[in-house]
């Protein structure tokens, strides 16, 4: 028996808390062979029996029962009631546990676990740097040794192994500066964004000058954070203590410029952002190819109109995040191995603008002349305002009632903002002996600039297509042939599905392969199979196929 198969045998995972990341990590232990059990509120526990009825862990009726039996465990809950939980609990823990927890904020969560855990108890704490949505593989993975002996942080990570994330070991201190310094003023603006859309009533996809580019990016951000849980963000922003600086620094560099830009002080205004420009992405060159590029911002749209000509912005929001970025001398390419991947979208927007031939003289210009946009730089800048007096309060109400009355506004629509992330389903195949973990990436056109995210040591891409579908056959062809160009994809090999054979009027397995120029692949292993889902025809020779190239090529 391996090292890891032995602790699989003798300890038990317990997981306090089983909401949106709670529940992932129950399943992803769960299904990598731990035991596992888990609890939430025990209000709810009546309900939750029925709900995890199907789960393959065990749910326990409170943290009490989870404590006095688990060797690692990890509270997932809310950081704002970290404290108050923690000291319910704590007591509880079992002789010579290890305790972490997996908030976004380590200061009071270490310090919660200082205060109420017994002293032999081991404290070593992570923190997944993605939402619930978002496939574990590749994404960075916080593991904070804060008082664990060597032994117990070999444990710990052969616990999360089965994550398949990027382990990144910090103390919590680091930690929370690095989460500060990536999110809270990225956070603050995209917030404010949609608080100024609400305030003024306006959907943007809707409305003319809100349509095309860079603004695609910005509106799917700001929702996508709107569609998650409010506490998320209130827990980062206000129980971290360097994030309050920097949310306060990003209100005033909003209020500096905005006041440059109604006070017409062009050559002030083009003075100051350039200096943050030099500081922020004065390491870039022409080469350098930028994270995002215009096709891609295309894709992001959620508007039925199509992009019209380029609108005049100041994208006061987007200055004032680089802007801050200068003044707080935050280098934000020194945290990518400690970043989200929202965090990569708003650095690959911000660049976008900073560094395009062109975008931001144009900015600039028309912060200065495009007065017809000095009323939504207004609403943005009392909104800025607004979020960092909240944060700065520290009022958790007043966040939750102003988040929640901005995501009703939005509500309409978060669905479909939403599908961008449900377009990503995981699912672990375990098909003769082997493991595969397989992420369903949905084909809509506003989830194609996501594939990218996933490209990073993939083994193998399935490729499925519509046989039926004759009209949207090319642009399949050059979806795969641009997905395919990627340098991330080189070695991947590739299966083709020729699926819905079922039906009349498929193109058989040779045309479908004609259609997507499969002969052009060169220096790849790929296969085209004839497949019929709903009948289950095709899949097992498919995946034989796949098995043996992939043993081959890892050998
Ligand atoms: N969502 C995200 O994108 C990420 C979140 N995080 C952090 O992870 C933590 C969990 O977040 P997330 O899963 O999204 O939030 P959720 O609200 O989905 O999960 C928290 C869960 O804890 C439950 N809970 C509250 N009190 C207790 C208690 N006394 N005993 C047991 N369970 C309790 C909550 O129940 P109820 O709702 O009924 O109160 C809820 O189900 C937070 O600290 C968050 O900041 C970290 C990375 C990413
Ligand atoms: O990517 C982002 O910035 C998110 O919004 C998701 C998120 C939220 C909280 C975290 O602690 C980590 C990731």
């Amino acid at each position: 028996m391996t090292d890891i198969d032995v602790l699989k045998q003798s300890k038990t995972i317990g997981i306090i808390g089983l909401g949106d990341m709670g529940l992932l990590y129950a399943r992803r232990f769960t299904q990598a062979g731990w035991n596992v059990v888990g609890c939430d509120r025990e209000e709810i526990f009546e309900s939750n029996l029925i709900k995890y009825s199907n789960e393959n862990f065990k749910l326990l009726l409170n943290g009490h029962h989870v404590s006095r039996i688990s060797d690692y465990i990890i509270y997932s809950v809310e950081a704002a009631n970290i404290d108050k939980i923690v000291k319910l609990y704590g007591a509880s823990t079992k002789l010579g546990a290890i305790v972490g927890g997996q908030t976004s904020c380590k200061d009071p969560e270490i310090k919660a676990f200082e205060k109420y855990l017994p002293n032999d108890v081991e404290i070593i704490s992570l923190h997944s740097l993605h939402g619930p949505k978002v496939d574990t593989t590749g994404q960075p993975l916080v593991i904070i040794n804060h008082r664990g002996s060597e032994n117990s942080l070999k444990f710990i990570k052969n616990l999360v192994s089965c994550l398949n994330s990027k382990l990144v070991e910090l103390t919590a201190d680091e930690h929370d500066k690095i989460t500060a310094d990536t999110q809270a003023v990225t956070h603050a603006a995209f917030l404010s964004m949609g608080v100024a859309w609400s305030k003024a009533k306006t959907y943007p996809w809707d409305t003319g000058k809100w349509i095309g580019g860079i603004e695609n990016a910005k509106i799917n951000i700001s929702l996508r954070i709107y569609s998650n849980k409010w506490h998320v963000y209130a827990g980062l922003a206000i129980t971290n203590p360097a994030a309050h600086k920097q949310v306060m620094q990003y209100a005033q560099s909003v209020t500096d410029l905005f006041t440059l830009m109604i006070e017409n002080k062009q050559d002030e205004l083009k003075e100051r952002i350039y200096k943050a420009k030099n500081f922020v992405f004065g390491h870039l060159n022409e080469e350098t190819n930028l994270l995002l590029d215009d096709s891609i911002l295309q894709q992001y749209s959620l508007s039925k109109q199509p992009p019209g000509k380029v609108n005049p912005n100041s994208h006061l929001s987007l200055l004032a995040i680089v802007d801050s970025w200068y003044q707080l001398s935050i280098v934000p390419y020194d945290h990518m191995i400690c970043s989200t991947p929202l965090f990569r979208i708003f650095l690959g927007v911000t660049e976008y603008l900073f560094c395009s031939p062109g975008l931001l003289d144009k900015a600039i210009n028309d912060a200065i002349n495009a007065t017809e946009f000095r009323m939504d730089d207004l609403e943005f800048t009392i909104a800025a305002r607004g979020w960092s007096d909240v944060i700065s309060f520290g009022d958790f109400k007043l966040y939750q009632l102003e988040f929640e009355r901005t995501q009703e506004f939005f509500s309409p629509m978060l669905n479909e903002a939403n599908a961008l992330a449900i377009g990503f389903n995981v699912e672990t195949l375990s098909y003769k002996n082997l493991k595969l973990n397989v992420w369903d990436l949905g084909g809509q056109t506003s989830i194609r600039p996501y594939w990218r995210c996933y490209y990073a040591n993939t083994a193998a891409v399935i490729f499925v297509v519509d046989s039926t579908d004759k009209e949207r056959i090319d642009t399949a062809s050059k979806e795969l042939h641009l997905m395919l160009s990627e340098e991330e994809l080189s070695d991947s090999a590739l299966l083709v599905f020729a699926n819905k054979q079922d039906q009349a009027g498929a193109l058989s397995a040779a045309e479908v392969s004609k259609a997507l120029n499969l002969v052009e692949l060169k220096d790849r292993s790929w296969s085209i199979v004839a497949s019929s889902a709903i009948k289950g025809e095709g899949l097992t020779e498919g995946l034989d196929w796949l098995i043996d190239v992939i043993k081959d090529e890892q050998l």
